[in-house]
């Protein structure tokens, strides 16, 4: 079995080709952009985390639909300006999403079964 699975798909000609340069390139920006996003999804899950235990404690429901409606709006919008498919986005959001709703309920049922303290931890979004 191939270390990496597309390799067993791959003629052995192919894959002795030499990678063009530009693709390299390409490639190196793309790493960048992909950390970049796991940087960014790592803070808006901070930030997501700390409106779950502001619910949790205030007694506030997991989803917010309303809100939900809104950001899908606004996302939809902002991708077609800026030529990406807008249904990607939206289902990208969603994907996000639904794991925010799964930390938000774990949060609540832990509030509820006491084992969260009342009072907030401080936000520390560098640590
Ligand atoms: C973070 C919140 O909770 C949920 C998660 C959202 C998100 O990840 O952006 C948006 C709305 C809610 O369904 C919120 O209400 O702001």
């Amino acid at each position: 079995m191939p270390e990496n699975p597309a390799d067993a798909a791959r003629p052995a000609e192919a894959a002795a080709r030499p990678m063009p340069s530009e693709i390299l390139g390409l490639r190196a920006s793309i790493d960048n952009i992909d950390s970049a996003l796991v940087h960014l999804l790592a803070e808006r899950f901070k930030m997501t985390q700390r409106v779950g235990e502001l619910k949790a404690v205030g007694g506030l429901p997991p989803a917010d639909p309303t809100r939900d409606r809104q950001q899908i709006d606004r996302l939809k919008a902002v991708a077609q300006g800026a030529g990406l498919d807008p249904e990607f986005a939206e289902q990208f959001r969603n994907f996000i999403v639904s794991e925010v709703i799964r930390h938000h309920e774990r949060i609540a049922a832990e509030h509820a079964a006491g084992r969260r303290k009342g009072e907030l931890p401080p936000l520390d979004t560098y640590s």
